[in-house]
């Protein structure tokens, strides 16, 4: 590793991470418009120049604080310096020197008077306070230098556009966002990696399973990895306006997300794949019930990965019980409904359940009945995390993660000896906030 942490950079990081995150809903992520002008990009670069740091700052100091020498385990060591790098990276990224009257312009609300200032986010129903926010947060913050993070610490104001702004500031716009980019593919590889340092850990200590504060830290961990990547893709996909869009995405988020077409992807996707890995001439059949015109805001990209995810679970449990020599198998059925709260997916298989004792750790990181853990190459599918069928025991937890992140949730369901019902929730009503606080 040639990039070293200096001393002067930990106390950087040590005074961001006393601050606490902000969190940021769907609603304002998509209210700050279709093609944000050049000042109100700024703004949000802004915001993001500190809002950023402060995320990653808080991750370092997390994993530097691990227990029981998990801390000092070479992938997981990997991970905080790729966070320290980053954070490194946006700090230092020069601002421009930006004369008063465009200061104060920067600061005037949009003459459209439209989402001026966007609406509070309101609390995240699937998650009780502090569930995954940091343990130094807003308490340490009060006594400290807020002045610093006052003017923009509001996510995304509209400003008065009418006018042209200096090129300075659009010039800053791509530079920020060519930092974004190369930071976002530098994190690719984040979850492999640290299952890979959880792996070290287990070795090196003879652990079967991690104990409870490694748990609630990984959940932490991803969770915070899930905002961070949705505002830097949120950023990025705002920022490059120069190829066609589809005119119902907003970034990455989509105004109308059409679930049926998406699980019917899914389905294929995990049939798929689960053809490939059993050698099946087919895979087991799965029976969609979905309202063709549901749709409603969401990130695809989430929900593919949710869907995709347990589907591929329901298959590998159908075909294991049954036998991979069997010409048919029972039908996995997933049943879409559509309440005023609530988006419902339930996805029952016949896959001969899941011991009750069972249950908890399914939740747990590293938890999986494949008997070899795949190989982590660690340039293994950079792109995000998917195993090819299954292995890593990360599943299920991240899934759950994913549908908390917007104010869902992931429960599971078993009847041992038949089969497991799971019911993804994905709340609509997109205002509450990330679970950060
Ligand atoms: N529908 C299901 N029926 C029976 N067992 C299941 C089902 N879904 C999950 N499980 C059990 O829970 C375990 C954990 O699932 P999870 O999706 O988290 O990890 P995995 O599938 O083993 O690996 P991967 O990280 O590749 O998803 C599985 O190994 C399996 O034993």
């Amino acid at each position: 590793m040639s990039w070293k942490m200096s001393e002067k950079l930990m106390d950087t990081i040590r005074h961001y991470a006393s601050f606490p995150a902000t969190g940021v809903s769907l609603r304002q992520m998509v209210q700050f418009g279709e093609k944000p002008s050049t000042g109100t990009l700024f703004r949000a670069s802004q915001f993001l120049a500190e809002e950023l740091p402060i995320r990653l700052a808080h991750r370092v100091q997390e994993l530097d604080n691990l227990p029981d020498g998990l801390n000092e385990m070479p992938s997981v060591k990997k991970v905080q310096a790729w966070y320290a790098q980053s954070f490194e990276e946006i700090t230092q990224l020069p601002r421009p020197h930006l004369p008063k009257d465009v200061r104060e312009r920067l600061m005037r609300p949009s003459r459209s008077g439209k989402h001026a200032y966007l609406p509070e986010a309101t609390p995240n129903p699937s998650i009780e306070e502090g569930q995954y926010a940091s343990h130094n947060g807003a308490s340490y913050a009060s006594g400290l230098n807020h002045k610093k993070f006052s003017a923009s610490r509001r996510y995304f104001a509209m400003v008065d556009d009418t006018g042209d702004w200096p090129p300075d500031l659009h010039l800053y716009n791509q530079k920020f966002a060519q930092t974004l980019h190369k930071i976002k593919r530098r994190h690719d590889s984040v979850v492999t990696t640290m299952a890979q340092g959880i792996l070290e850990y287990k070795r090196k200590r003879q652990r079967m399973q991690i104990d409870h504060n490694i748990q609630s830290f990984l959940d932490r961990f991803y969770m915070s990895r899930i905002g961070i990547r949705m505002l830097i893709g949120q950023h990025i996909a705002l920022t490059d306006q120069n190829h066609y869009r589809d005119p119902s995405y907003v970034g990455i988020i989509c105004t109308k997300t059409y679930v049926k077409d998406l699980a019917q992807e899914a389905i294929e996707n995990a049939r798929f794949v689960c053809e490939d890995h059993y050698g099946l001439f087919e895979a087991p059949k799965i029976q969609l019930v979905c309202n063709p015109n549901l749709n409603f805001m969401y990130v695809p990209g989430h929900l593919s990965h949710m869907l995709f995810e347990t589907l591929k679970n329901s298959l590998r449990a159908v075909v294991e019980t049954h036998g991979q020599d069997k010409q048919e198998f029972p039908v996995t059925k997933v049943i879409v409904a559509e309440g005023k709260e609530d988006i419902t997916i339930k996805i029952s298989d016949e896959g001969g359940g899941i011991p009750r004792s069972a249950i908890p750790l399914v939740w747990t990181y590293m938890y999986t009945t494949v008997d070899r853990t795949p190989n982590l190459d660690p340039d293994f599918d950079k792109s995000d995390f998917k195993a090819p069928m299954a292995g890593f025991g990360y599943g299920l937890p991240i899934s759950r993660l994913y549908a908390r992140y917007f104010g869902g949730d992931l429960k599971l369901i078993s009847m041992e000896g038949y089969g497991t019902d799971v019911y993804l929730h994905l709340n609509r009503l997109s205002s509450s906030s990330e679970p950060l606080q």
